[in-house]
């Protein structure tokens, strides 16, 4: 099947080499054309991943149409920020039925809708629209290390067409039925592993980092329910799972920031201009706010990564106030 790879960061290239694996020739979308020339002369990218030859099935181009062109299939692979501006170019560009799956974790900004929403706003059609998320650092996946993740769509169909898109035998997918819970998951990780990144850059230990992340999936699972998700979600791959990796791995970039940024009295913008790469959670905990006005829950770490990535509260001050909070029974 010929299929679009819209984005060549870390994640888009390593999703390009599991569809190349899984036998799909693949049209991966750079920004930059001295991206994609580098992609198509030597089989690398050379901005991320670069010690990775990539398989002969992936080509890439700058031009989106070109991206496009016959594709049977999108994925979607840019920073959450990129998300409805891709939608709009796409509009133009492919069949109306053409299925998309987006792999991007995080919540828009002025609206608060998540990325299915946005695309849906933009194409209309959700039933030809998929997320996908999970466990699945693209560090690990590019060297073929066995990972999992959950397609979710509400359609049956556009979800199992995914699912056996991506599978392989180092890439196991999963299908589910709520995509509100898994994309509201996707973004609420990110935020806690800034939390468990600051935690332990302030010397706290893996008590702390279990404390922050069981709250946190209690936070998340407010959250989901709320927006009309379920519960269960929050324990699969998408939740729990990506919690896990997120706030654990050494590859996480939200958990680094956190850890080597913020607790060091850093910024967002000293981890750009370090990295070139995304630290979604220090977006989604503004963003999420929208979602904690509109459905009236409450997500006290969210608020206090907020406070200390936006709003210059130190982070000693945040866990003082948080330790504090009044004793309460722990599910109710
Ligand atoms: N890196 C990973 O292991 C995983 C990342 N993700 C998600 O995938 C999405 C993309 O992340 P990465 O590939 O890791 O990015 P990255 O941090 O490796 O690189 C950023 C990429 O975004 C591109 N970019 C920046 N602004 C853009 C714009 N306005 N329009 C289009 N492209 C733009 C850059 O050119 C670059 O390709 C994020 O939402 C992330 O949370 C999801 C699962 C795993
Ligand atoms: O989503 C991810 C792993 O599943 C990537 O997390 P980071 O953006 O923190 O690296």
């Amino acid at each position: 099947m010929k299929v679009a790879v819209i984005g060549a960061g870390s994640w888009g290239t390593a999703l390009a080499l599991v569809l190349a694996e899984a036998g799909h020739d693949v049209m991966l979308w750079a920004r930059t054309a001295e991206v994609a020339r580098a992609i198509n002369a030597e089989h690398r990218n050379p901005r991320y991943l670069s010690d990775y030859r990539l398989p002969d099935a992936i080509r890439a181009t700058s031009d989106y149409a070109e991206a496009c062109e016959g594709a049977e299939a999108v994925v979607v692979v840019t920073p959450s920020a990129a998300l409805r501006s891709v939608a709009r170019d796409l509009a133009a560009l492919i069949a109306p039925d053409t299925p998309i799956v987006i792999c991007s974790k995080g919540v828009e900004e002025a609206t608060g809708l998540l990325p299915i929403d946005t695309f849906a706003a933009e194409l209309g059609a959700p039933e030809r629209l998929a997320v996908l998320s999970g466990p699945t650092h693209a560090e690990e996946v590019i060297c073929r290390k066995p990972s999992a993740a959950v397609v979710a769509s509400v359609s049956e169909a556009t979800a199992l067409f995914f699912r056996d898109l991506f599978a392989t035998r180092f890439f196991r997918t999963y299908t589910s039925d709520d995509p509100v819970g898994v994309e509201l998951c996707a973004a609420f990780k990110n935020v806690i592993a800034i939390a468990v990144g600051i935690s332990y850059g302030m010397g706290f230990g893996d008590n702390t980092a279990a404390l922050l992340i069981t709250r946190g999936l209690a936070e998340m699972s407010r959250m989901v329910v709320a927006a009309g998700g379920e519960a269960l979600t929050c324990m699969g791959l998408g939740g729990a799972g990506d919690m896990v990796v997120t706030c654990m791995s050494q590859h996480s970039r939200n958990r680094r920031f956190g850890e080597q940024y913020v607790a060091r009295g850093l910024t967002l913008d000293d981890f750009t201009a370090q990295t070139h790469m995304v630290v979604e959670g220090a977006i989604a905990c503004k963003t999420l706010r929208t979602l904690e006005e509109r459905y009236g829950v409450e997500l006290p770490l969210t608020d206090t990564v907020r406070s200390v990535v936006w709003e210059a509260v130190s982070p000693r001050e945040a866990a003082a106030a948080l330790i504090d909070r009044p004793l309460k029974s722990e599910f109710y």
